[in-house]
């Protein structure tokens, strides 16, 4: 038997015997144009279903108001799903945009325009990127309450990469502009 070089490869491909790391996931889901609680819930639905892909937590629902945003854009919702996956951060990014164009998500000039649904990379284990098509730790997530609030809830204790712990984030930037809607409720199954 050989022995396993690094603790956290526990996952075999059965196809090429490769062996890969379970990295935690954080994603951030909004949306603020169409409808907007099917757009979250089917995005829920198709991480679900992705190979590799295990959702661990999904948070409450959250309505906020519109940050960056162009004049007149409606309020969020927002929410935010933990997962475990041995994908990769390249392959999740190339998921996540697959299912904001499942949901009609439209891609113009106009920067933070109404959009059907995003699906943001927060984190991906304690991996950092810093290209054009992926940044890793996600770079505005540490100063936006419709992400850190909500994951707040799902995982007191958490910390983002380069941040530190989430619960300071949270109390620094604090949460005007978020509504609990506790009439809107993510189903993992
Ligand atoms: N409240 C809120 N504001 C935003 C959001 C969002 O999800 N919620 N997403 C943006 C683009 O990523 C820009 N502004």
């Amino acid at each position: 038997m050989t022995e396993t070089p690094n603790p956290n490869i526990v996952d075999a491909d059965t196809l090429t015997g490769e062996m890969r790391p379970i990295r935690r996931v954080v994603i951030a889901l909004g949306s603020n144009l169409g409808e907007r609680f099917t757009a979250l819930q089917g995005a829920i639905g198709v991480l679900a279903d992705t190979p590799e892909v295990w959702i661990t937590g999904v948070s409450p629902v959250y309505e906020s108001t519109p940050v960056d945003c162009p004049p007149g854009a409606q309020d969020f919702l927002n929410a935010v799903v933990l997962a475990d996956t041995t994908l990769s951060a390249h392959r999740l990014l190339d998921r996540a945009q697959a299912i904001e164009d499942a949901f009609d998500r439209e891609r113009g000039e106009v920067k933070n325009a109404p959009r059907t649904l995003d699906v943001d990379l927060i984190a991906v284990g304690d991996r950092r990127s810093d290209s054009d098509a992926l940044r890793l730790p996600h770079p505005r997530a540490h100063e936006r309450p419709f992400v850190l609030k909500p994951w707040h809830d799902l995982e007191p204790d958490a910390e983002l990469l380069d941040h530190g712990p989430v619960a300071v984030l949270l109390e620094k930037v604090g949460t005007e502009g978020l509504k609990l809607r506790e009439d809107l409720v993510l189903e993992t199954e």
